[in-house]
């Protein structure tokens, strides 16, 4: 998998060099590379924002820096991700979605927003999604595009060390993860469910699941709602 990142922060995203990011490009699995978008400016201030026409408060971030930047990255068949406060939610149903195209572009917007004329040009040339991380506003894109491109890539074949992790996590299974514990099997007179230590699978695999219901009637019962 591709992905691009544009941004006026390029630094914010040096952190993908390390952990299982890092290790995946190293690996060949993510081809990733950030842009910033101030390199398609053309005025000597690298000017990518203007006052809102209709007037208002804050700024807004002019197309023409973006329209020259997207132009030399999307491929024919890539996806435009947005992160916008007003986008459909981000669930793990989208991660699992996005992690099967071959190329992801994120526009992290800044200021009040991106002009609506770039999403509107690219949306009729080609697959655009706006998307929230969740119902607050951030100052910008990057954080929110930071969260998707981890929650994605970690489900790419051959990303994670343990593809089995990957199965009875949260939201894989539309319910909450189950408690989990390790060693020492007392803990500051804290005990481990004597069930996890008896050896019978099958009455293990049936408490984690009665867990996870329970846990998720309790947090999150919008989950069990059809
Ligand atoms: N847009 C906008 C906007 C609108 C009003 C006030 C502040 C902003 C800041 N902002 C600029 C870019 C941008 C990108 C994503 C988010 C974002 C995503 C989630 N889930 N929350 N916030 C916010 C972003």
């Amino acid at each position: 998998m591709r992905i691009d990142i544009v941004t006026i922060f390029p630094a914010f995203f040096d952190v993908l060099d390390v952990s299982l990011i890092g290790k995946a490009r190293e690996k060949g699995l993510l081809d990733l590379r950030v842009h910033d978008l101030r390199d398609a400016t053309t005025d000597r201030h690298r000017t990518v924002d203007d006052t809102p026409y209709g007037g208002g408060a804050g700024m807004v971030m002019k197309p023409e820096p973006w329209g020259a930047t997207l132009d030399a990255i999307l491929g024919d068949d890539a996806v435009l991700v947005v992160p916008t406060p007003s986008g459909e939610v981000f669930r793990q149903s989208l991660a699992r979605e996005l992690a099967q195209e071959k190329q992801l572009v994120f526009a992290c917007g800044r200021y009040e927003g991106i002009d609506q004329r770039v999403i509107d040009h690219y949306a009729a040339r080609g697959r655009v999604r706006l998307v929230s991380i969740g119902d607050y506003v951030l100052n910008g894109g990057e954080v929110a595009s930071m969260a998707m491109i981890e929650a994605i890539t970690r489900l790419i074949p051959g990303f994670m060390g343990n593809p089995e992790s990957l199965v009875e996590e949260s939201h894989e299974d539309g319910l909450l993860e189950y408690p989990i514990y390790t060693k020492p099997a007392i803990w500051r007179d804290l005990e481990v469910p004597p069930v996890l230590l008896s050896g019978n699978h099958g009455a293990v695999a049936a408490w984690r699941k009665e867990q996870s219901l329970e846990r998720t009637r309790e947090r999150r019962p919008d989950l069990l709602a059809d």
